[in-house]
């Protein structure tokens, strides 16, 4: 999907939501664990009742691949069924030496053609450019993370005083454009949004840290929106386990609603 794409879909849907799917075999509820495959029955529901509402979907691999083969399949199921308008993003946050990171990037962008992989900057130029060498595909890199631990490198300052994300910001722009690279940037992290704004003013951020973690939707879109919104929120708990009842997938619908009706508002003030 290309930015022109996406744009289209967040303005056709006065949302810039993305649904986490994060599905626990413990958490999911009772009914699916007589199912065959209980987690693509649970992801299957999710996705059918959220979809007028979210404009991308983020399967975190972890709790698939927890599941050994079994779950692998059904990432590879619940990839399929993705609805054809959203943008899809497998969280995997990969990065290796180059000849890895290029089957890190077929796996997910060929084998189960999602728009985007998370990757992790660590490793530097040659782990992710691999990921940005297939058309139409997104590498969404790492920048300030939502979690506590993002202060023990992240905000680590430089002689002159320049956080490290900072210099994951800069340099990374010399990688990608905003046609095919995004940044985590965590909704726990406030006005620091701002700051990383300033730095990449017209890429796309994907903003973890709403629901579960605390973090404030209306200062993600106060300080991270630009003029093409610039911004996908995911929610994952708050949307996914918002019942652990027979009507759990009603009870996600109404969440990512709710996170919808407060997107357009912010859509309307800000765009
Ligand atoms: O900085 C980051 C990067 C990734 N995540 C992931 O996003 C979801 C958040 O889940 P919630 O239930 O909405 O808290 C989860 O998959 C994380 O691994 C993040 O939280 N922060």
């Amino acid at each position: 999907m290309t930015r022109t794409e996406l744009f289209a879909q967040i303005q056709q849907k006065s949302s810039f939501l993305c649904v986490g799917l994060d599905p626990d075999l413990g958490k999911i509820p009772a009914h699916l664990r007589s199912e065959p495959d209980p987690i693509f029955s649970f992801c299957k529901a999710i996705i059918e009742e959220t979809a007028d509402y979210a404009v991308a979907y983020k399967p975190n691999i972890a709790f698939f691949e927890a599941l050994g083969a079994k779950g692998w399949d059904t990432l590879a199921k619940v990839a399929e069924i993705m609805p054809n308008d959203v943008f899809t993003i497998a969280d995997a946050k990969r990065g290796d030496i180059g000849n890895t990171s290029k089957l890190y990037a077929k796996a997910f962008f060929e084998t189960m053609n999602f728009d985007s992989v998370t990757v992790a900057p660590y490793m530097g130029k040659d782990s992710v450019t691999p990921f940005l060498e297939f058309e139409n595909k997104w590498v969404i890199l790492l920048a300030l993370t939502s979690n506590a631990g993002s202060l023990d490198f992240q905000l680590i300052e430089d002689q002159s005083g320049k956080p490290l994300y900072q210099s994951v910001l800069e340099k990374s722009q010399e990688w990608g454009s905003p046609e095919n690279l995004m940044y985590v940037v965590g909704a726990t992290r406030g006005e620091l949004i701002g700051e990383v704004r300033k730095v990449a003013p017209e890429h796309f951020f994907l903003v973890p840290g709403v629901g579960a973690q605390g973090g404030s939707l209306s200062d993600v879109a106060r300080f991270g929106m630009n003029s093409t919104c610039g911004l996908l929120v995911n929610s994952s708990r708050g949307i996914i386990y918002a019942s652990g009842e027979k009507d759990f997938a009603k009870a996600a619908r109404k969440e990512a609603e709710k996170l919808q009706v407060e997107m357009k508002v912010l859509l309307e003030k800000y765009l």
